[in-house]
């Protein structure tokens, strides 16, 4: 196999209909994919180069997924491995995984959802494929607000992220820092809302030792510890004035001074600020400086809110249900066309962060393979179901029974072993135990 500049994707496939339309996809994609009918062939054409990736069916006319991958892993080196595999073959292709593959999709599975699983494997080996990547989202208009952060991420000016709460402006200062030339240099995220304010001066910019009661030491802040790097003012309308009036002579002179300190120390970091607060409207109440709103508002970029680009919904649940499946070790797999309908209809309120939160939930409480709507937005599915307002269960009710589920679905997994069960819950065997004999588990409610 030639090594050519698009990443070559070898696809094993016998169904002739599957592989084509791979084929013609990948290749519009930019990729250089390589398509053979069974596992055999595959053997023989790994004894040459090795591919970017690999895509296998695992039911081939010659072989199993399992024979081949076992058989091809000499060859593989770091070859990223994905599998398709028909629902009835699930458990083999989790095996797979956990052997060493790296991901497996359900046929049938929607094509942008392959593309987005492959370009992240592929990425996080170095590989890309040169056109403009989606790795913030998919929809529209996330991917224009990627495209801006991709031209100014060597741009030293002052980056404005705002955007409500949960949107993922954070994950955009991160995503700057990651593409920039100062990749290797620290992240430093500051919440300015999270530090009480007469602390925020020391935090930020550090102080001297002795510079007032308490100041036993001297104390690097922020602003010096982001070094080279990247230091993120996350809710930055927090910032007292007296702050303020330190931030502006900071972004001028690229100066600063610890509290106490008469040593002006240069600021060599790129300055993102973030907020979910309208700037412009404190500037009017005299709570934000108007010289420092100009300073900070060099290069603005809004995110928009999570039910203003609905497309960026499905990838999103998708990629938190894998990612939080693999970690919790839950049987999750997909959500049902349902669930999917109602998280296309919801409003996020919360954005990215509620729905993350929503989708770690379902799945740390799953007991099989499918999400439902009822699992994702249990509040709506009580609201009908519980006629009289006596009916309706108190909270504690509520987070006893999901404790109880959470754990009976443990115990199944450790195979009863209460050790192990701890272990996987993170707490220790009294607590465990205690908490079964306060929710009247038995050990032979396993079944
Ligand atoms: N594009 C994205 N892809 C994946 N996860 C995301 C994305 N955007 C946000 N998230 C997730 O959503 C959560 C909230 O993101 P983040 O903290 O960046 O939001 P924020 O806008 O900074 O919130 P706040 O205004 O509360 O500070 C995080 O858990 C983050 O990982």
């Amino acid at each position: 196999m030639q090594r050519h500049e698009a990443p070559t994707i070898l696809i094993v496939e016998d169904d002739p209909i599957m592989g084509e339309s791979l084929v013609e996809r990948l290749s519009l994609e930019g990729y250089r994919p390589v398509w053979l009918t069974t596992g055999g062939e595959a053997l023989g054409a790994l004894q040459g180069q090795r591919p970017d990736l690999l895509v296998c069916d695992i039911r081939l006319p010659d072989m199993t997924g399992e024979e081949l991958y076992h058989s091809l892993l000499p060859q593989l080196g770091g070859t990223p491995v994905v599998f398709m595999t028909g629902f009835g073959d699930v458990s083999q292709a989790v095996r797979l995984v956990r052997a060493g593959a790296d991901d497996y999709l359900t046929k049938p599975f929607a094509v942008d959802e392959f593309l987005t699983r492959i370009g992240d494997l592929l990425r996080s080996r170095g590989i890309g494929t040169g056109a403009a990547e989606a790795v913030l989202g998919t929809s529209p208009a996330i991917r224009q607000v990627e495209q801006l952060l991709r031209r100014v991420a060597d741009v030293d000016s002052t980056l404005l992220i705002t955007g409500e709460s949960g949107v993922g402006k954070e994950v955009a200062a991160n995503f700057v820092h990651r593409i920039s030339q100062r990749a290797e240099a620290p992240f430093m995220a500051v919440n300015c809302a999270a530090i009480p304010q007469e602390l925020i001066d020391s935090e930020v910019f550090g102080h001297e030792k002795g510079a007032f009661t308490g100041a036993h030491a001297l104390h690097r802040g922020y602003a010096e510890r982001a070094g080279n790097g990247v230091l993120l003012l996350d809710e930055v309308g927090e910032l007292p004035l007296p702050v303020q009036v330190k931030l502006l002579r900071l972004i001028q002179e690229r100066l600063f001074f610890r509290v106490g300190g008469e040593k002006p120390l240069p600021f060599a970091a790129r300055l993102v600020c973030a907020t979910n607060a309208d700037l412009e409207q404190r500037v009017r109440e005299g709570a934000f400086r108007r010289d420092l709103f100009y300073r900070l508002n060099v290069i603005p970029v809004t995110i928009p809110s999570l039910r203003d680009r609905l497309d960026d919904v499905l990838p999103l649940l998708q990629a938190y249900l894998r990612q939080y499946a693999d970690a919790f070790g839950r049987p999750a797999q997909r959500l049902t066309p349902q669930a999917e309908a109602v998280a296309l209809t919801h409003d996020w309120p919360g954005n990215v962060r509620e729905l993350r939160n929503r989708i770690e939930r379902a799945v740390a409480l799953a007991t099989g393979p499918w999400i439902g709507a009822n699992d994702l937005f249990p509040e709506s599915v009580a609201d009908d179901q519980f006629g009289t307002d006596t009916d309706w269960p108190q909270l504690t009710a509520v987070r006893d029974e999901s404790e109880r589920s959470y754990i009976l679905a443990t115990l199944r997994r450790a195979d009863g072993q209460l050790g192990k069960a701890a272990d996987l819950l993170g707490v220790g065997r009294t607590t465990l135990w205690e908490k079964m004999r306060r929710l009247g588990i038995a050990m032979d409610q396993m079944e």
